[in-house]
């Protein structure tokens, strides 16, 4: 019994053969339209031989097949059926309706999935769990997966933190496959490329390790404050990441999602120099928060008061984890390149709010986390800050960022605070999933009487207000890691850094057209999802070659146009209706 794999495109117990170039459909149609069920020759007999329905009909089904659905966690159980036994449906589907999909697959949906992932698991392999008893051996676990061959992006996590809904253990092997869904469907990398790997070294939620139907190691994670611990889970770390080259090549890139503030700046640390890989946390959120302040530049900068350049904001986080801190750090990075100001000067207006309140230089230097310490400003006054609220009176933001996964901490009085400072405040409410949101998208609008540039995390429906509608942004990575992914696999990227991140910034700015910024958005509209990892693509496989770090596909100086290579790329992408074609 063989796993199926995400790419498979018969039913599961016909996904034996190798999924590509192995003529795996024998019967050819001689036209481009099909005429038959795709089936192989070993398989005839086992599915119907009547005229082929087309692809688009079966799409429309299994779309009003989840609209019949009653919850939305019965319609990712549904899709998820779908992805494990014929995806080309899935990713067709997928494409079809990205906004009525994307929830399914992804944030706010995947959450619950993850919470219930026990008791909708069905034991069809997902990707490859490695746990610390793999010591020694990673290398061995990572060569059972059927598409070594193929594998070019990886997906990673410990599920320590799971969206903000904190430590789901080997429950959260449904965030890397919801994440690497999209790196296909938007991002049109081949299923076959993807793998989703789950790292177990315990999980600390009592309730998720006593359910009788957790699968993950029943033990506790890890003491951070254990040396030997820790450096147990670091010398694992280096095994997984030198068995990553082994196995699947130096080029394979890992995504690392969704691990635990404890270890995830260091294991970004620790690698991001040696290995292609990011922290999607920490990069991917910097990437899509940035471009979301650059593209509201073109709101702000026409109302009288209203900041014009980055530097003109005033920005208070709540949060300073993996996402304030990474986002605050690129927003301190594109200020430097853009203004060509001091990393200090740059961070000036830039302030954290965390569980003990305002960071300022107050905090004992000594143990305050170093990716705090760039924003630990000094108060004028001197005195101590526990609120936001308090935060927003004194220091009056233009933005606020809300990444605490504590929801609803974006009250009415916050809101006013900041209207009544600021013609168009941006308040981006960033939390996952929609529970998690630090206030809702009617909130925003309503408190801020429709001024508010408003993004969340997780998507909210259009909001009517005083005659008009409003269609909330989403702020989410999503926009950035299928763009990032596709453009350094088709350029062959060695490393990437925040130069990546912030040209990623840079190309999703400017793809927000003038109606969606007339309206008050600052992101494209999700149905454009794949247009934008093209264009992300392009542009940071263009700056991985300036600096010399992609080695792939480059066209001779000066021989090709931008368009060229966009096409170029488009070229290479993954798509579902022409697999449905060449099966036949
Ligand atoms: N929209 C998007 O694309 C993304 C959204 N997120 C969301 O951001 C949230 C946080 O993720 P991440 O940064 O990785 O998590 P971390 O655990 O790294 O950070 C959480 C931060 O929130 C702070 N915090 C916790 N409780 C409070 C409180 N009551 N008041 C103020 N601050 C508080 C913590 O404070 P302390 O430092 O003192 O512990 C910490 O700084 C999650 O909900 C996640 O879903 C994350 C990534 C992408
Ligand atoms: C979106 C995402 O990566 C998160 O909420 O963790
Ligand atoms: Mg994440």
């Amino acid at each position: 019994f063989l796993p199926t794999p995400a790419a498979s495109r018969s039913p599961s117990f016909l996904a034996s053969a190798p999924p590509k170039d192995a003529g795996y459909f024998e019967l050819k149609a001689p036209h481009t339209v099909p005429t038959t069920t795709p089936q192989s020759k070993s398989a005839t007999g086992l599915l119907p031989r009547g005229p082929a329905v087309p692809l688009e009909l079966r799409v429309q089904n299994l779309l009003a097949r989840l609209d019949s659905q009653a919850t939305d966690l019965d319609r990712y159980c549904l899709l998820h059926n779908i992805l494990e036994t014929d995806a080309t449906l899935y990713f067709a589907t997928v494409l079809a309706d990205v906004p009525r999909v994307m929830p399914l697959v992804y944030t706010p949906t995947v959450g619950a999935a993850c919470q219930n992932f026990s008791k909708i698991h069905t034991y069809q392999p997902k990707g490859i769990y490695l746990s610390k008893y793999d010591k020694g051996n990673v290398a061995d676990v990572l060569r059972n997966w059927p598409f070594k061959d193929d594998t070019k992006v990886i997906c990673v996590t410990d599920g320590e933190r799971i969206l903000g809904l904190g430590d789901l253990g080997a429950n959260g092997m449904g965030i890397p496959v919801g994440k690497l869904a999209l790196y296909t469907g938007l991002g049109g990398i081949e299923p076959e490329a993807t793998l989703p790997i789950h790292i177990d070294f315990g999980c600390n939620v009592d309730a998720v390790r006593d359910d009788p139907l957790y699968m993950g190691l029943k033990e506790k994670r890890p003491d951070k404050d254990n040396a030997a611990e820790v450096a147990e889970y670091d010398a694992f770390m280096e095994e997984f990441f030198a068995a990553v080259k082994e196995v699947f090549g130096e080029s394979c890139m890992v995504q690392f999602e969704d691990f635990g503030n404890s270890n995830a700046f260091r294991f970004l640390e620790n690698f991001q120099d040696k290995h292609v890989c990011f922290n999607d946390d920490i990069q991917g959120t910097a990437s899509v928060v940035l471009a979301g302040v650059m593209s509201s530049l073109r709101i702000t900068s026409n109302v009288p008061g209203g900041a014009k350049s980055l530097k003109d904001h005033t920005f208070v986080f709540l949060g300073a984890g993996e996402a304030g801190c990474g986002i605050a750090s690129l927003i301190a990075e594109a200020i430097v390149m853009e203004e060509g100001v001091s990393m200090s000067e740059a961070c000036a207006n830039i302030w954290l709010v965390d569980s003990r309140g305002l960071v300022t230089d107050r905090r004992d230097m000594a143990t305050l986390p170093h990716h705090k310490k760039p924003f630990a400003h000094s108060l004028e006054d001197g005195g101590d800050v526990s609120t936001l609220e308090e935060a927003v009176k004194k220091l009056k933001p233009s933005c606020v960022i809300g990444v605490s996964g504590q929801p609803q901490t974006f009250t009415k009085s916050i809101v006013e605070e900041m209207s009544a400072n600021h013609p168009r405040p941006l308040v981006f409410a960033l939390s996952n999933p929609t529970s998690k949101a630090e206030c809702t998208a009617e909130q925003a609008y309503e408190w801020s009487d429709g001024q508010a540039v408003f993004a969340s995390g997780s998507p909210f429906p259009p909001v009517q207000f005083k005659g008009k509608t409003y269609q909330p942004a989403q702020g989410n990575n999503a926009y950035i890691f299928p763009g990032v992914g596709l453009g350094a696999i088709f350029c062959g990227a060695t490393r990437l850094d925040s130069e990546d991140m912030i040209t990623a910034s840079k190309a999703l700015a400017d793809l927000v057209p003038q109606d969606k910024i007339d309206k008050g958005a600052c992101y494209p509209a999700l149905a454009e999802a794949r247009e934008v990892s093209i264009q992300i693509a392009a542009a940071v496989a263009c700056g991985q070659w300036k600096r010399g770090t992609g080695g792939k596909n480059r066209a001779g100086e000066g021989e090709e146009t931008r368009e060229q290579l966009v096409e170029r790329i488009r070229g290479s992408m993954y798509e579902p209706e022409k697999v449905w074609r060449e099966g036949l």
